[in-house]
Order: structure tokens, then C-alpha cells, then sequence
């Protein structure tokens, strides 16, 4: 029934098998934009554009942190070779995302080496490496290439006594030999804690002031574990801006579902990085999406989203890292899900003919995406009828197209219709008017055409089948 973006690297789906209207460069009235913009005069302001009063808001002003092969590679499923890296980290460079994050090159031999290659490619995105708070790794990791280097270290009761079992105060001083010798080879250093939200706040704030004053470039907030809500997140965020000076990142686990929520409430605290990986992938059920996160900023100021990133390559990234780990793009995924841009039901489709903003947030032109309306159903009616009826150069009144409708939806009652049984239908509707065997109502002389059409369609096979095996055996 729906196009199916996410499903190869095609442009467009396979329209055969569809019941839908393509409406890609199909005018809108009075040359009306989508609205998000407020260019049509009905969308008079975006209800989910920062709020001027908010002075820390970076909902329009961050950088992603692109994790697909560092927390991405933590993915059950995720086993990727070197090819398969430097794929991925060519397309998010391509895309646009600020870091890419790789994995500690302590982990293994391979992921050093790995690690040195992406470094290598000369990049535009600058490339950290995520190591423990621990001076073997930071040795390693300070000769591999990397611009910055992403330290974390427990800090809530449950790791401090069953992860590494360090206290606080030998925390906070490895922290600050490690930082200081990461700054003292002229890279980039961030210092993180891990699970952070079920942290004490005193222990927080202590460590982040003490890493600051060293010149820390950035701190990061983790909810390891995916506990915290958007009220918290955004509590924590604020609370932490007013004590350091340096950026601030925050990395988001998903697992009750927050992570795209959570993330918008920490750029609206003053967070001014954001960790995310391709279709989310990582720990469990993994960390904030890129595309859902794009989709959610987009949503707030589409043209900053757009001078940043090449957001037609979003598809072709997130198929690229499904392929890699052997799954699906979700359905219901933002952007490039299923039927993320086709729209079904008979009010949903004459508000959208009309003016796509009506149900849409997203542009699917700006995505390198399709809208489709989808016909051929029990849901449809009339105005999503006419304006196939109109693709198709026939001519109908609106009565004839009524009845016409009628006519589908008593077929769709029975079996969903493709776009070829609607377009059938439609032209032998029209044909019967105009030779004059059908008028408005008359059920049984549209059956009678159907039927002859369909005997007709047989016909054809069958001379196309003799005509085949004739020639065959010639
Ligand atoms: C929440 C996150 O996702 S954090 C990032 C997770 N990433 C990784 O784990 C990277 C892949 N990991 C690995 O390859 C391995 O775990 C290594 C190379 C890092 C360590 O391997 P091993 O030495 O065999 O230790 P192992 O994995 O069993 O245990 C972790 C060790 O790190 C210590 N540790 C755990 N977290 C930290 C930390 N943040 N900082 C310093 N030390 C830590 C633990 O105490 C333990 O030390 P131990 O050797 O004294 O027991
Ligand atoms: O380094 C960080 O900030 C986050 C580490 C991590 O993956 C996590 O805590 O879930
Ligand atoms: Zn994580």
C-alpha cells in the first residue's frame, strides 16, 4: 500500500503496486507554500520554535555528536569492518553532523587501526575517540590522529561500587591528570559522567566545576540508563550551565522512550551538543536517532536545520547503517518510515490537495522525499478521487466523480484496490459516459462495463500468452 522509502537506494518506491497520487511539483492554490514558514498566510507563527524569551535556548544553535560508530557499535547486531566504518563515516561527513564519534581504541587492535584510518580520510567532521578515565587509555588514544578525546567515568553509587569501584575523590583526580594530559598534546578534551541522573548532585557539580577550571572543553551529562524525563533533563542541564563556562553535551539512552524529548529539553537548558546514532542503534534499545532528532529541530526552524545539514542524505545514511546490522528502518520512523509522507483518509487527503501544511510539519521536497495520497481504500473519497481523475486528463463533474467514488469504495470494501484497478475503473467510468451507456447512479450498467473491461484485459493476456508461445517455438 505505502511507498516504502527506506527500502533500497531507489529514488522513488516502485508506484505499480501503489495506491497512491504522487503530488511531487503539483501546484498548490494561489502558488501557497507549506506553511511552516507562514507564507500562506494561515500559518500565522510555529508553535515549536524557541521562545524569544528564552535566553539559553540552543534549539537553534548546536552540534551533533555522531555516535553510530562508537555507541552505535554497541548495538547487538553491530559488527562492523573497516570498509563498513569508513562508509559510514564518509556519509556523515557528507551529511554535515559537526563529530564523529569512534570507539576507544583500546577496545581492540582493530579499532585502533580503524580508528587511525578515519582519522586519515581527512574528514570535515572532527574525529573523537571514547575512552575510560584511565591514563593507558588516554596514552593510546592522544597518538591515533583524533582531534578531541571523550572521557567518561561513573559517577553514580551503583558504578562506583559495582563498575570500577573508584570513590570520589580518585574520580576527580584521575580526571584531572587525564584531561591535562589530553590538553597538553593540543587535542580537544571532554570529560563526561556516567549516569549521571542517578548521580548525587553535589558529587555532579564538584567534579564539572573542577574539570572546568582546568579548561575542560566540554562537559557531558549521561543518562546512561534512559531513567530521566524531559522536566529533569532540563532541570539538571540548567542547573549545570550556571556553574561551568566551557560547552555542554549530553548523551540520551531511549529506553523508556524519551531520548529525541529529552534532547530537545536539553538544548532549550543551554546544552550546546548533542549525542546522537544512526536509527538510534546502541546499548539496548540504544540513544537518541539522528533522523528523528533532525526531524524534531527541523520541525522548530527548518531553515537553520537546512543550512546545516544535507538532509536529502538522510535516507541513504540510515539505509546504509540498516543494511550494516541487518535490520529495518522502522515503520513509524521519522522522516523516512514507511509511509511517513503518504496520507490516506478522505479528509486527511482534500486538506493536503489543498495545502500540504494542513497535515504535514515536515517537507517531504526538503528530505528528497515523496508526498503520496493513497485512493484506492474504503477511507477515500471524492477529492482525492477528483484529483486523480485530473492527473489522468479525464473528464468528470463532481457527480460523476461522487458515483465513481461510491463505485471504488464498494471494491475496496471487498479487497484494497492498486492504483491500476482505480485507474481502470475510472477510465471505463469515463468512456461509458461519454459513449452515453452510463449516467450518474446506474450501478448495474457500470457493473456490465466492468465486467466487459475485465473479460477485455483476459482477452489480452491470453493473445499476449499465444503471441509468446508462438514466437517461442518459431
Ligand atoms: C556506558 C558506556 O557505554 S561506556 C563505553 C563502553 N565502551 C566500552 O566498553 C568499549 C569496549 N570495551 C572494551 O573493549 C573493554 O571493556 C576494555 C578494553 C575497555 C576493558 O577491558 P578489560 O580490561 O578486559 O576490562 P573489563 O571490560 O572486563 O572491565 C572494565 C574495566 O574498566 C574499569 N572501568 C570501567 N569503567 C571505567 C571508567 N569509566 N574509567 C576507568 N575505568 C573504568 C573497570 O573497573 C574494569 O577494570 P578491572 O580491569 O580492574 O576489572
Ligand atoms: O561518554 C558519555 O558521555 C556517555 C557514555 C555512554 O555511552 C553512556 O553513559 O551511556
Ligand atoms: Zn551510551
Amino acid at each position: 500500500m505505502c511507498p516504502n522509502p527506506s527500502s533500497d537506494s531507489a529514488p522513488a518506491p516502485n508506484k505499480a503496486h501503489m495506491t497512491a497520487i504522487d503530488m511531487t511539483g503539483s501546484p498548490r492554490p494561489n502558488g501557497t507554500s507549506n506553511g511552516i514558514n507562514g507564507t500562506n498566510g494561515h500559518t500565522k507563527h510555529n508553535p515549536y520554535a524557541p521562545r524569544a524569551s528564552d535566553f539559553l535556548n540552543n534549539v537553534s544553535n548546536f552540534k551533533i555528536i555522531e555516535s553510530t560508530l562508537r555507541e552505535g557499535e554497541q548495538f547487538a547486531n553491530a559488527f562492523f569492518d573497516t570498509k563498513t566504518k569508513i562508509a559510514i563515516a564518509k556519509a556523515l561527513d557528507a551529511f554535515g553532523v559537526e563529530y564523529i564519534e569512534l570507539t576507544s581504541p583500546a577496545a581492540s587492535e582493530q579499532s585502533r587501526l580503524d580508528c587511525e584510518a578515519i582519522c586519515r580520510l581527512g574528514l570535515k567532521s572532527k574525529i573523537l575517540t571514547h575512552i575510560r578515565c584511565h591514563m593507558d587509555d588516554a596514552r593510546i588514544a592522544v597518538e591515533t590522529g583524533v582531534d578531541g578525546v571523550d572521557v567518561v567515568i561513573g559517577t553514580s553509587s551503583y558504578l562506583r561500587e559495582f563498575s570500577h569501584g573508584k570513590d570520589m575523590s580518585y574520580i576527580t583526580k584521575t580526571a584531572i591528570e587525564v584531561i591535562s594530559f589530553v590538553k597538553s598534546k593540543g587535542i580537544e578534551v571532554r570529560f563526561s559522567t556516567e549516569d549521571s541522573f542517578r548521580s548525587d548532585l553535589v558529587d555532579l557539580l564538584s567534579i564539572y566545576q573542577t574539570v572546568d577550571k582546568i579548561g575542560v572543553n566540554r562537559v557531558g551529562i549521561a543518562d546512561t540508563v534512559g531513567c530521566a524525563n524531559p522536566r529533569q533533563v532540563y532541570d539538571l542541564v540548567r542547573t549545570l550551565r550556571g556553574v561551568v563556562g566551557c560547552d555542554i553535551e549530553i548523551h540520551l539512552h531511549n529506553d523508556t522512550g524519551m531520548a529525541i524529548a529529552n534532547a530537545y529539553c536539553a538544548l532549550e537548558a543551554g546544552a550546546t551538543h548533542i549525542d546522537t546514532s544512526v536509527l538510534g542503534i546502541g546499548e539496548r534499545v540504544g540513544i537518541t536517532p539522528l533522523g528523528g532528532l533532525v526531524a524534531c529541530l527541523y520541525a522548530a526552524n527548518p531553515e537553520y536545520v537546512k543550512s546545516k545539514y544535507n538532509l536529502a542524505m538522510l535516507r541513504e545514511i540510515e539505509n546504509l547503517v540498516a543494511e550494516a546490522v541487518e535490520v529495518n528502518v522502522p515503520f513509524m520512523n521519522p522522516i523516512t518510515g514507511y509511509c511517513a509522507f503518504t496520507h490516506k483518509a478522505g479528509i486527511h487527503a482534500k486538506a493536503i490537495l489543498n495545502n500540504p501544511s494542513t497535515y504535514e510539519i515536515l517537507k517531504p521536497e526538503d528530505f528528497g522525499l515523496t508526498r503520496y495520497v493513497s485512493i484506492g481504500h474504503r477511507l477515500t473519497g471524492w477529492n482525492a478521487v477528483k484529483s486523480r481523475v485530473e492527473q489522468l486528463g479525464l473528464k468528470l463533474t463532481d457527480e460523476e466523480i461522487k458515483d465513481a467514488t461510491a463505485k471504488i469504495k464498494e471494491l475496496a470494501d471487498v479487497r484494497t484496490q492498486s492504483m491500476d484497478d482505480v485507474d481502470s475503473l475510472l477510465r471505463v467510468y469515463h468512456s461509458g459516459i461519454q459513449s452515453g451507456e452510463l449516467a450518474v447512479g446506474q450501478k448495474e450498467a457500470l457493473d456490465r462495463l466492468l465486467r466487459q473491461h475485465r473479460e477485455a484485459v483476459g482477452r489480452e493476456r491470453l493473445d499476449d500468452t499465444q503471441v509468446t508461445v508462438v514466437a517461442a517455438s518459431a
